[in-house]
C-alpha cells in the first residue's frame, strides 16, 4: 500500500531529468512550473466573479478546482507517485466535467434530457464510473483528457461559425493558438524525449503547463461568454482584458454592461 507513495512509483516518466537540482524533489523544473496554477487562478476566481453572480455562483468550483490541480501537478512530479498521477489526472477530470455541467450548450443536450440539472446529474454518473475507470489502465488517462480538450474544440469551431464578434474571435483563435503550441509540448516530451535530450532542453511539460493554464484562461472565459450571451443576454456581457483592456497580452473576462435586452453577433 505504502508502494503507491513512494517516489518514481508512477509508470510515467517526463523527459525531465531526475533528481538534477534537489535529492527530494524529482523533477524540479515541472514541479516549479505548476506554481502558474497559483497564479492565475486566484485572479480568474476575482475576474470572473460579476459573471458568477448573475449565472451561477458554482461557476468558481473551475477555478477553485484548478487550485488543486495545480497543487496535485506539484506533488506529482515532486515525487513522480502513483498516487501523484492518479490525483493529478483525476482533479482535471472533475475540473472538465464541471465545465461540461454548467456550460454544455442546452441546445446540444441528448434528446432524453430534459433540462441542466438532468444533464449536470449524468455528467457526476459518468465522471464517477470514469473516475473509477481510471485506476484500470493509468497510462491511457492522459490521452483520454486529451480527447476531451479536442472535443471542446469541436464544440467551440460549432459555436464560432455563426459569431461575428470580433472579440470573440479573435479570443477564439488565441485559445486555440495557445492549445496547439502546448499540446505540442506535451506530445514533443513523451514521445520526441531523445531530441530534445541531444538539444539539452527537456523543459517542454514545464512549459507545457504554463501554456496550458493561460489557454484554459481564454479558453473558459471564451464558452462562458458563449453562455452568458444565450442564458443572460439582459446583462449585456462585454469581453474585456485585465489589467489594461488594450493589452493583447492580458486575461480576458466579462464585464456585465447593464440590463437592457439587445441582439449581440455569437
Ligand atoms: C463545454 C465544456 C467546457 C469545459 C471547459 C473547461 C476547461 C478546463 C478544463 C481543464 C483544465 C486543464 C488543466 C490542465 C492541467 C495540466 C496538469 C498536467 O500537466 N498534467 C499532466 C501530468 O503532469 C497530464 O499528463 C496531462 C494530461 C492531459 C490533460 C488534458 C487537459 C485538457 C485541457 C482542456 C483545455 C481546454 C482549452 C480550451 C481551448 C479552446
Ligand atoms: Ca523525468
Ligand atoms: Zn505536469
Amino acid at each position: 500500500m505504502a508502494g503507491v507513495f513512494a517516489y518514481e512509483s508512477s509508470e510515467v516518466d517526463w523527459c525531465e531529468d531526475n533528481y538534477k537540482h534537489s535529492e527530494n524533489v524529482v523533477e524540479y523544473f515541472n514541479t516549479m512550473s505548476s506554481f502558474i496554477f497559483f497564479v492565475v487562478s486566484p485572479i480568474m476566481l476575482y475576474l470572473f466573479h460579476p459573471y458568477a453572480r448573475e449565472r451561477n455562483l458554482a461557476v468558481h468550483l473551475v477555478w477553485f478546482m484548478m487550485i488543486f490541480v495545480g497543487l496535485f501537478s506539484m506533488y506529482f512530479h515532486m515525487t513522480l507517485s502513483y498516487v501523484g498521477q492518479m490525483l493529478d489526472e483525476i482533479s482535471i477530470l472533475w475540473v472538465l466535467a464541471i465545465g461540461y455541467a454548467l456550460w454544455f450548450p442546452r441546445r446540444h443536450f441528448p434528446f432524453f434530457v430534459k433540462d441542466r440539472s438532468s444533464f449536470s446529474r449524468m455528467v457526476l454518473v459518468i465522471t464517477i464510473f470514469t473516475t473509477l475507470s481510471s485506476f484500470i489502465q493509468p497510462t491511457v488517462n492522459a490521452y483520454a483528457l486529451n480527447c476531451f480538450a479536442i472535443h471542446i474544440l469541436y464544440s467551440l469551431g460549432l459555436e464560432m461559425r455563426s459569431c461575428t464578434d470580433q472579440r470573440a474571435l479573435r479570443l477564439a483563435q488565441a485559445s486555440i493558438g495557445l492549445w496547439v503550441l502546448a499540446i505540442f509540448c506535451w506530445i514533443s516530451d513523451r514521445f520526441g524525449c531523445s531530441v530534445w535530450k541531444k538539444l539539452n532542453f527537456c523543459y517542454l511539460h514545464g512549459i507545457w503547463h504554463i501554456l496550458i493554464v493561460v489557454a484554459t484562461a481564454y479558453g473558459s472565459t471564451l464558452i462562458a461568454y458563449l453562455d452568458a450571451n444565450y442564458e443572460i443576454p439582459h446583462s449585456l456581457p462585454n469581453l474585456q482584458y485585465w489589467p489594461r483592456d488594450n493589452w493583447a497580452l492580458g486575461l480576458p473576462y466579462i464585464a456585465l454592461k447593464g440590463t437592457t435586452k439587445t441582439q449581440k453577433g455569437c
